[in-house]
């Protein structure tokens, strides 16, 4: 090698540490970013995910592949079939269809619509529903049986699904990030069974190492290194946990004897991941791909493809931790079905294979076997075809290894495989190593801004959605305030107006009645003076009946009242009602239409909101506006009037009650009783002016005349007093206990009592509906508004939202720009 073609391997590697260390960076940019979108997704808002979209995408990609596969070629082996899930789950998703013509080659990834970013028609582009690659939910399950299925899912299930694939994204960049900074190269060598792929690693290294046979014989994989990374020491390493294993510690791994290796690895029982081989690579010259002087490059010798389904797995999981894959074709049978998958497979990550077609000896028409072969590459790698002459060789691994053996020179075909395959592996390392990475950045950076699009829209939906429902209650909720207002207002009103109608009634009713007592006591009929004591007994009884009988009016009164007033509160209750039904049937039908419109989180508050405008059970009794609320009143009154009763009751009939010596009240009775002439002489005098004419006559008349005319006098008025008592004792009686009883009443505060009673009664009675109606509407008033304020703080999300996918859009578009730029200068390297 000439000093300049030193010199430019000097500089092409550093020029690869260069793109290492940006790409590094940006691999951790992108995975903060990932972190942040689930931190979002998981506290501030579900990542909304146009999931009914990407399924019909979803369904015609199926359909299509379907007809191809119908048509053509075939791509899975019965073997992969029953792995195809878990396969396709581990194997990273291919990048979009533009940026897979080149593989990040100058022309294709500066394509101008990337390097300006995402502009409207690239956002166009990407809000292709198929344009969503690595963030893609796994949904097949749902798929298959229908696309409403996947519409069904709740927004929460969706953002826990797209949580986890975040997780996933984050721990494959950490792969691609140990790959990328990890300074070694691996080159997993695979393919069909038997296709000479441990004949063609010895013949690699110059060194008869690896055991082969025609039979199947490699049951695990085998990294055969350099054994300069082991102290120069020529060993090997059986590794049960790849993981742990530190060739420092010896606890992480089984020391093998080199001529037992044939045994373990013929007989592996699953109990060691790994073959670790350090040995010499036998190259004279600096050729030699194991001691290349710049990288460290492990080959990894892998079992047959078609040997079962687990070691196959194995194989498409090691994938991201491979630089390069060197598929061996027997040439024999050109690509088996298991070696078409997993080329197909394997075009995902790695666009351009190393194939080998060996045993090319065996073979006679060896034109029409390249030709064959050539053409199912075409298939199979578009890419490795365009670089056949690189990328393709057919080579005989067992005549090299014999031709090493006898000391002969090295075939043309293979010593030309293997410049190309070192060529490959060095310096295209970027190609190998670092675009895989890339292109996974790439596709990550693009469904971001894919999902930012669609996030920002949304966000903006949203927000116009919450508007229009404030715009549109707004009236209502200035409505409803008013009616609480003017409702609340005539509810008391009318709650006053009948208690103070109650008080008067009752005072003007109960007041009348007081004053005419004596008329009620004179219809008790009078049985005569025998029974005047039985007499004065009735006409007490009958009053004190009596004034029950009128406080029994003034119950029914207002029992009456409070009748009409619950009326007229059930009127409005009714009209509240009314206004609730309106309300919640209009936000039910603007619920129905939101929910058709997929923004599902309106409807969430609305559930509160219905809950809330529920009444507690203690505030809202069953059939109260049903009851009879007289039955309440009555109850009550009953007692009061008791106690009424009972202090009449105590009233007892004494003397006085049947003697008035007061002649004032009637002297219209007197008189009628005193027919004589003197008597009405004195009769219509005061007595002690009687009693001077008397004086005055006895002057001239003579004292014996005189003397006898008073005593005849005295006689008369004594027995007219008496007649005059005895005729007047039923009046005496009704008169008497009249006054007394009123005077009685006035002493008790009767009518004010009753009326107090009455107007308490009424007030107890109406003000309960009157709550009611000032409870419901305050719930109503504040079920509104917490479905207002519920309708700002959302708006308030999505307005953050919005800003921040505005935001995350220009960030993933810059970093993908950074991204791409590394593969734009690559220069070759
Ligand atoms: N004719 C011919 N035979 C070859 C060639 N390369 C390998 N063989 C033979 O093919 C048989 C299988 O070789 P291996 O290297 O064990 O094949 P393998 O792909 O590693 O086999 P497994 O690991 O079991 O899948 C051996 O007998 C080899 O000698 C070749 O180029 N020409």
């Amino acid at each position: 090698m000439s000093a300049s073609q030193q010199q430019d391997q000097i500089q092409q590697q550093r020029v690869f540490a260069d793109k290492c260390r940006r790409l590094h960076t940006y691999l951790l940019s992108t995975k903060s970013l990932l972190q942040e979108i689930g931190e979002y997704n998981r506290s501030k808002w579900p990542v909304h995910y146009p999931l009914a979209r990407i399924a019909r995408a979803t369904q015609a990609q199926q359909q299509a592949a379907a007809s191809q596969a119908s048509s053509g070629l075939r791509r899975t082996s019965s073997m992969i079939n029953s792995d195809t899930t878990l396969v396709d789950s581990l194997a990273p998703v291919p990048l979009r269809r533009s940026m897979t013509t080149d593989d990040f080659s100058d022309t294709e990834v500066g394509s101008d619509e990337l390097r300006a970013g995402v502009d409207p028609d690239s956002v166009g582009r990407l809000l292709d529903p198929s344009d969503l690659s690595v963030l893609k939910l796994d949904l097949r399950l749902s798929y298959h049986s229908d696309s409403d299925v996947m519409g069904s899912l709740e927004e929460s299930s969706i953002a826990r699904l797209f949580d986890e694939r975040l997780a996933q994204c984050e721990i494959h960049i950490d792969k691609l990030i140990a790959r990328v900074t990890d300074k070694s190269s691996k080159i997993l060598v695979t393919g069909d069974l038997n296709a000479g792929k441990s004949t063609l690693v010895n013949a690699l290294i110059r060194n008869d190492i690896l055991p082969y046979d025609q039979q199947p014989c490699t049951m695990l994989f085998c990294e055969v290194v350099d054994a300069s990374l082991n102290g120069g020491l020529e060993e090997v390493h059986a590794i049960p946990d790849m993981h742990t294993y530190d060739r420092n510690s010896p606890s992480t791994f089984v020391k093998v004897n080199i001529g037992d290796l044939e045994d373990i690895v013929m007989e592996n029982d699953e109990q060691f991941q790994q073959l670790k081989i350090y040995t010499k690579d036998n190259h004279k010259d600096k050729e030699s791909l194991l001691h290349n002087g710049f990288v460290d490059v492990a080959l990894i010798d892998s079992p047959g493809l078609n040997r079962d389904s687990l070691k196959t797995t194995q194989l498409f999981a090691r994938q991201e931790e491979i630089d390069v894959v060197v598929f061996v074709v027997n040439a024999e049978n050109h690509f088996t079905l298991s070696g078409q998958d997993f080329l197909l497979n394997a075009g995902n990550e790695k666009a351009h294979i190393f194939i080998v077609v060996n045993r090319f000896d065996a073979i006679r028409r060896k034109d029409r076997c390249e030709r064959m072969i050539l053409d199912q590459i075409r298939e199979l790698s578009p890419l490795t075809y365009e670089e056949r002459n690189e990328l393709v060789h057919f080579v005989s691994a067992h005549e090299q290894l014999a031709d090493q053996r006898n000391g002969t020179s090295v075939a043309t075909s293979f010593s030309n495989m293997e410049k190309c395959l070192r060529s490959f592996t060095l310096e295209q390392r970027f190609k190998s190593k670092l675009a895989p990475a890339q292109r996974y950045a790439m596709n990550v950076l693009f469904d971001i801004q894919y999902l930012a699009a669609e996030n920002v829209a949304a966000a903006t939906k949203r927000i116009q959605e919450i508007n229009a429902a404030l715009r549109e209650s707004m009236p209502k909720y200035e409505n409803l305030l008013q009616e609480r207002t003017e409702t609340s207002k005539q509810a008391e009103s009318m709650l006053d107006s009948s208690c103070l109608e109650v008080r008067r009634h009752t005072t003007a009713h109960l007041t009348n009645t007081a004053l005419h007592l004596q008329d009620v006591a004179e219809k008790v009929s009078y049985p005569g003076l025998l029974s005047l004591w039985s007499y004065a007994e009735n006409v007490l009884l009958t009053m004190v009946r009596h004034l029950e009988h009128e406080v029994s009016e003034c119950d029914r009164f207002a029992c009456f009242t409070i009748q009409q007033a619950r009326q007229e509160l059930a009127k409005f209750e009714e009209a509240r009602r009314r206004l609730e039904d309106t309300s919640s049937s209009s936000r039910q039908d603007a619920l129905a239409n939101k929910n058709s419109s997929g923004i599902e989180g309106i409807s969430a508050i609305s559930d509160d909101d219905t809950a809330l405008l529920k009444l507690p059970a203690h505030s809202s009794p069953a059939n109260m506006w049903e009851g009879d609320v007289s039955a309440s009143v009555t109850a009550s009154q009953i007692a009061s009037i008791g106690s009424i009763s009972n202090a009449l009751d105590t009233i007892q009939l004494e003397l006085a009650d049947f003697v008035d010596l007061d002649f004032s009240h009637n002297w219209g009775t007197l008189t009628s009783i005193s027919a004589s002439a003197s008597l009405t002489l004195f009769a219509s005098k005061p007595m002690a002016s009687n009693v001077l004419t008397l004086l005055k006559m006895s002057s001239t008349m003579g004292a014996n005349t005189a003397r006898r005319l008073m005593v005849a006098t005295a006689a008369l008025i004594g027995l007219g007093s008496v007649f005059y008592i005895l005729s007047d004792m039923d009046a005496t009686v009704r008169r008497k206990l009249s006054s007394r009883v009123s005077l009685m009443l006035e002493e008790e505060g009767f009518v004010e009592r009753h009326a107090e009673r009455l107007t308490t009664e009424t007030s107890r009675a109406i003000r309960p509906f009157v709550w009611h109606l000032q409870h419901t509407f305050q719930r109503m008033v504040e079920a509104e508004e917490h479905r207002r304020a519920d309708h700002l703080r959302k708006r308030h999300v999505a307005q953050d939202s919005q800003i921040y996918f505005d935001e995350l859009r220009i960030k993933a578009q810059e970093l993908t720009n950074a991204v791409r730029v590394v593969s734009i200068d690559a220069n070759g390297c």
